[in-house]
């Protein structure tokens, strides 16, 4: 038997830092939506006891690097799971981008084998897995529309930010969120984004109030690193898009846009100087 499982990119509508915590990782506020540009999980048993992973993308590991491979192994481990389990990867989401590719791909492989090997794990356990494997895994599990805090595997699941057209762009240099992290200095940030505004703004379904409260504190340590990233932010919001962020630890930008008019001039305008551009709708 295969079963397939949809693993789509997230983008960060509002992200605040608010502390170094003791182990390391940072206390966070977010909010974290779906858009639509997935990769695409192929999940097929296996008669030994061992896991594969293929993909048609070259540049990500296939070994225990992989996080759909550490799924599949925690999940095996955890379950005393003594079959073996065929995963390719259909890659669509940039990788190293700020849109949660390797996480999407963990909580899909999550989902997969909870149903290939009928394990019924209820979706509490599931992200409790999806914790230990990344903070991001968690929401990639229930997807949607979430306010993250904690390490950004305490979640509250809020509706969904009213439909509109959102424009990925994605500059050739690779981000290390641990870096990010590992610069963030929380004294230096000039305005922390209010997460009360974001979610009343979802809540109230108004698109222009929900580009007003953009926000995201680790551009202030990815953007001076790669001027490249501020430049695309420009060029977006030149271009007319309502409203512009970096998406997590960048350097993906992402543009919303709500009228359908403006977005192949975005598109078009963008793609005469980065490669990487989409334009995609927001999962609702
Ligand atoms: C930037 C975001 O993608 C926004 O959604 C997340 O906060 C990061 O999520 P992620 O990539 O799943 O992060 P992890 O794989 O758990 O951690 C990667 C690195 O980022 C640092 N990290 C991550 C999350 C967090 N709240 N504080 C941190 O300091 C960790 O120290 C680690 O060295
Ligand atoms: N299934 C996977 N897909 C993509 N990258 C993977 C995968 N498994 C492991 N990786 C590795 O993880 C690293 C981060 O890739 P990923 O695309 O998840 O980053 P990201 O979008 O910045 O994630 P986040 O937004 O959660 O920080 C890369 O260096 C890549 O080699």
């Amino acid at each position: 038997m295969k079963i397939y499982e949809k693993a789509p990119a997230k983008i960060n509508l509002m992200l605040d830092v608010l502390r170094k915590r003791e182990d390391g990782f940072h206390e966070v506020e977010m909010v974290m939506t779906m858009v639509d540009l997935a990769d695409r999980l192929e999940m097929e048993e296996l008669p030994r006891d061992t896991i594969i992973i293929s993909s048609q993308a070259g540049y990500i590991p296939l070994d225990e690097k992989n996080l759909a491979f550490q799924a599949a192994k925690l999940i095996k481990e955890r379950y005393d799971v003594r079959k073996g389990v065929y995963i390719h990867l259909d890659k669509h989401i940039p990788v190293a981008a700020g849109l949660a590719g390797g996480s999407s791909d963990a909580a899909a492989a999550l989902r997969g084998l909870n149903r290939l090997w009928q394990l019924n794990i209820p979706q509490e356990e599931l992200l409790k897995l999806g914790a230990e494997l990344g903070s991001d895994v968690p929401f990639c599990v229930t997807g949607g529309t979430a306010i993250a805090r904690g390490r950004g595997e305490q979640l509250e699941q809020i509706i969904n930010p009213p439909q509109c057209w959102v424009i990925l762009a994605k500059p050739p240099i690779n981000v290390s969120t641990a870096d990010v992290y590992g610069n963030f200095k929380v004294d230096r940030i000039n305005k922390h984004p209010s997460l009360a505004n974001m979610v009343q703004a979802i809540e109230q379904q108004s698109f222009a109030d929900i580009c007003t409260h953009l926000g995201n504190v680790l551009e202030d340590v990815t953007l001076p690193m790669h001027p490249e990233v501020l430049q695309l932010k420009e060029a977006m919001i030149r271009l007319g898009a309502d409203g512009v962020l970096m998406s997590g630890s960048g350097p993906t930008v992402f543009g919303l846009v709500s009228k359908e008019s403006k977005v192949a001039r975005i598109y078009n305008g963008l793609r005469g100087f980065c490669k990487e551009v989409y334009a995609v709708r927001m999962l609702t």
